[in-house]
């Protein structure tokens, strides 16, 4: 299939996903791509539940990026659901980026998930190299070698492999200004990103683009609200309450009576715990947790919304919600 046009190159668009073993920069590749905050990072691993994604626009073609929860061993129902929603994810999408930490050997998590990529022969595979600026050149080489071979064991075409460091992007990117790739001279990780979606871009099929410009993100502005509360919730309680806590946003509407050039969005959203011996945690003494988490993630809110936000929380109790499949869709998975 094949649309004609004038211009020696057809606009392209599609869909590309990033896989890879929990902690490999996923979300902060995205993040780095699309040029602002549509997904949660976290220093610790499977923060990503909900299905995100970025739009990276450009004359010549739409990169739409959905970000996937890790693949891992399932334990719990809860787990099972998030790698049927991977799996699902990588037979739609146009290209898949497999990444894998420059700073780590490949390992039983990265084997397991290049085993299932094995099995998707249809969709191009790009092997990226993320945090790259963690490592000298002889690590980075020595990783490139080992995809290489891990591919051949495998029987995995990699259509590139590429590596690419996120961090070194956020300060390289303005710099780059008029979309030079920035290869070359001497910094090695100098427009790496956008050298990456130069390369996602010609995977892509002839496609007219998706979604309207300037769209950064189709997710739900309340799944990305909720999300934002999670995260300020998690924040110090990580290891009390590892995957223990769910957000739900009840309402979110404008506060009628304001003026225009005053608005304030009324936010109440209530945030789930599995025993009510974790409400504690999550609360604090006199409640001094709990507000703390609210001033926290309003701030990111209001960044998100551009408006002020006025944040209502509530600690429930849903008894363990990761096993009881009526919850978890209540929950929203
Ligand atoms: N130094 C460095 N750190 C990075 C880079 N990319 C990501 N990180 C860090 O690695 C950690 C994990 O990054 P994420 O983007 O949350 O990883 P993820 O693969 O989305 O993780 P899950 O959501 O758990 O699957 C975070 O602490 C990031 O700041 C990079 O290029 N360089």
């Amino acid at each position: 299939m094949s649309v004609r046009t004038d211009s020696p190159a057809p606009h392209r668009a599609g869909f590309a996903c990033f896989v890879g073993r929990p902690n490999a920069g996923k979300s902060t590749l995205t993040n780095a791509l699309v040029g602002t905050k549509v997904a949660i990072t976290s220093t610790r691993p499977q923060t990503t539940r909900h299905t995100v994604r970025g739009i990276v626009h450009r004359p010549e073609a739409q990169l739409v990026l959905v970000d996937t929860p890790g693949l891992h061993k399932p334990r719990t129902l809860l787990g099972e659901r998030l790698n049927d929603v991977v799996r699902t994810t990588w037979a739609e999408v146009d290209v898949i980026g497999f990444c894998l930490p420059a700073d780590q050997k490949i390992g039983p998590g990265d084997r397991y998930i290049a085993t299932e990529l094995a099995g998707i022969k249809k969709t191009p595979k790009v092997a990226i190299v993320t945090k790259t600026d963690l490592v000298d050149s002889k690590t980075l080489a020595a990783q490139l070698i080992a995809i290489d071979r891990l591919g051949k064991e495998l029987g995995i075409e990699w259509a590139e492999i590429i590596p690419v460091s996120a961090v070194a992007a956020e300060v390289a990117e303005e710099e780059l200004g008029g979309g030079t790739s920035g290869k070359g001279a001497g910094g090695r990780e100098a427009g790496q990103v956008s050298l990456l979606a130069d390369l996602l871009v010609p995977l892509l099929p002839e496609s007219p683009a998706l979604y309207p410009e300037g769209d950064l993100t189709d997710e739900p502005e309340q799944v990305m609200v909720a999300e934002l509360i999670r995260e300020a919730a998690l924040e110090g309680v990580r290891d009390e309450l590892p995957h223990s806590i769910a957000v739900v946003v009840e309402e979110m509407l404008p506060r009628e009576d304001r003026p225009a050039d005053k608005p304030l969005v009324d936010i109440h959203a209530n945030v789930y715990i599995e025993r009510p011996s974790q409400k504690g945690i999550v609360i604090g003494p006199k409640g001094k947790r709990l507000k703390e988490v609210g001033v926290k993630s309003r701030k990111h809110i209001e960044a998100l919304l551009g408006t002020p936000v006025f944040l209502d929380l509530h600690v429930k109790v849903a008894k363990d919600w990761q096993r009881d499949p009526k919850q978890l869709r209540r929950l929203g998975f």
